[in-house]
């Protein structure tokens, strides 16, 4: 029999919600366990990203279908009726008497006769009130509306219209709605994009080259994702445009040394590793043990060897290390409200206050690594986020505070204009929303 790719979403939805397991990981096991069709895997993809990501209208909309508080249902149940709210409310393609009776089989693997017909009732109501929704008024509450029509949480639709104003935050939470297409650097120490680009076409995948990176291919249509990595394993790296320009403006020459100082899973220290012809050597360190493992199978797929993975806080000084690298690497932790569209739960789990912890620790960083770096030697600093506390103000502090240090300059991207900073912004780029300054230490 068949998987139900209902069944599967709920679960992931749930592991999600209750469990606070992240959405792309939850899902990925889900899909290896269950031997769902290509098209139900799309489905079950779909129903777990456009849930997840709308669970917070969804609980708006529930909680004036239900007597009770949302808290007081048990979860499962709960993620039932989400995942229902969403097909009726959302996926115009699905008839509404299907997403009812096919919430109510869930329920009734899951609860007693009086759960089913609680789930049956207030997806029924949900069905006849549709049409008879009042969202706030734009004009009135341009933070709710947004809030409620766009799927973000309020404390963030507020930040974003202060920096972006009401078309820009708007644009801003569309782009993290929508699914991210699948960007691939190729692996240059084994192919390059003309060869691979045209054998994935030939595959029948829809690509195109990158217009922000050399080695980069966009794919807008994948018709089977394991022939990507059963065909292909170690011609790329799964990589959006925005992350692959980030070793090509530190530019490190083959044969240096390298420091690459928050460097799991390894995106950014790997492609270093391909600039450099897989010659000189890369530091590659982080604070988690168990993300170096990642370092490690990433540098072993692509068949580089000058990668050194080891734990190390970044903030901490490791004095053999002292001026000893001709580049270094500050891919710092930061709040990731760039990349909202890849993590569809992280808009829930992130709130303001978290926000305030991160320029401490980036400052400390960057402080730190920057003793690494030997004269004449050069640093990149870079987040995926759109904060300026994060961004611009971070290496700003560093050059007032340190005399022998000063913009490296770069060249932009797409203008070639020399720039000392880049801040790519989703709704302004079409790329996850990411931060890149360049120094260097006076010789
Ligand atoms: C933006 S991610 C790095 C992504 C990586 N550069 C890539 O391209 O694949 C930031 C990393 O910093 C690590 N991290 C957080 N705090 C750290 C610290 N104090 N020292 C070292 N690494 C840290 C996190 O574990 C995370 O892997």
């Amino acid at each position: 029999m068949l998987p139900n790719a209902r069944l599967t979403a709920a679960q992931v939805i749930n592991s999600v919600f209750k469990d606070g397991a992240y959405a792309n990981i939850a899902l990925g096991k889900a899909l290896s366990k269950q031997n769902h069709s290509e098209q139900d895997r799309r489905f079950v993809t779909e129903l777990v990203y456009g849930t997840v990501k709308a669970k917070g209208t969804i609980d708006w909309l529930l909680q004036q279908l239900v007597s009770r508080p949302l808290g007081k249902i048990e979860p499962m149940i709960l993620n039932i009726l989400r995942l229902g709210v969403f097909q009726i409310y959302f996926l115009e393609r699905i008839p509404a008497s299907a997403a009812c009776n096919e919430s109510v089989n869930l329920a009734k693997k899951f609860g007693h006769e009086g759960i089913v017909k609680f789930v049956n009732g207030v997806l029924r109501g949900a069905v006849r009130s549709k049409e008879s929704i009042v969202y706030p008024d734009a004009e009135k509450d341009p933070r709710q509306y947004l809030a409620l029509k766009e799927f973000h949480p309020d404390w963030l639709v507020k930040r974003w219209l202060k920096q972006f104003g009401f078309e820009g935050a708007q644009a801003l939470c569309r782009f993290d709605n929508e699914p991210p297409p699948l960007t691939l650097r190729v692996n240059t120490l084994v192919s390059d994009r003309k060869t691979l680009l045209a054998s994935l076409q030939e595959d029948g995948f829809e690509a195109e080259p990158s217009k922000w990176c050399e080695d980069g291919i966009v794919c807008t249509k994948i018709p089977e994702l394991s022939v990507l990595f059963s065909k292909y394993n170690d011609m790329f790296y799964v990589q959006d445009e925005s992350s692959m320009l980030v070793a090509p403006v530190l530019a490190p020459q083959p044969g240096q040394t390298v420091i690459d100082v928050c460097s799991a899973p390894g995106g950014k220290t790997t492609h270093l590793a391909q600039l450099m012809q897989n010659k000189g050597v890369i530091y590659a360190t982080d604070i988690h043990e168990h993300k170096i493992k990642l370092i490690e199978e990433n540098s072993r797929r692509l068949g580089i060897t000058i990668i050194e993975p080891s734990l190390q806080d970044a903030a901490e000084f490791k004095p053999e290390w002292a001026s000893m690298a001709d580049c270094v690497l500050v891919d710092a932790p930061c709040s990731g409200l760039g990349v909202l569209r890849r993590r569809a739960e992280a808009r829930w789990k992130k709130n303001k206050l978290d926000l305030k912890t991160f320029p401490p620790l980036q400052r400390d960083i960057l402080r730190n690594a920057a003793r690494y770096v030997k004269p004449g030697g050069r640093l990149v600093y870079s987040t995926c986020t759109l904060e300026q506390a994060e961004n611009h103000y971070i290496p700003a502090e560093f050059l007032e505070n340190n005399s022998n240090w000063q913009y490296a300059g770069f060249q932009h991207p797409l203008t070639g204009e020399t720039v000392d900073e880049l801040q790519l912004l989703p709704q302004h780029d079409g790329t996850d929303g990411f931060y890149i300054c360049a120094l260097v230490r006076k010789e």
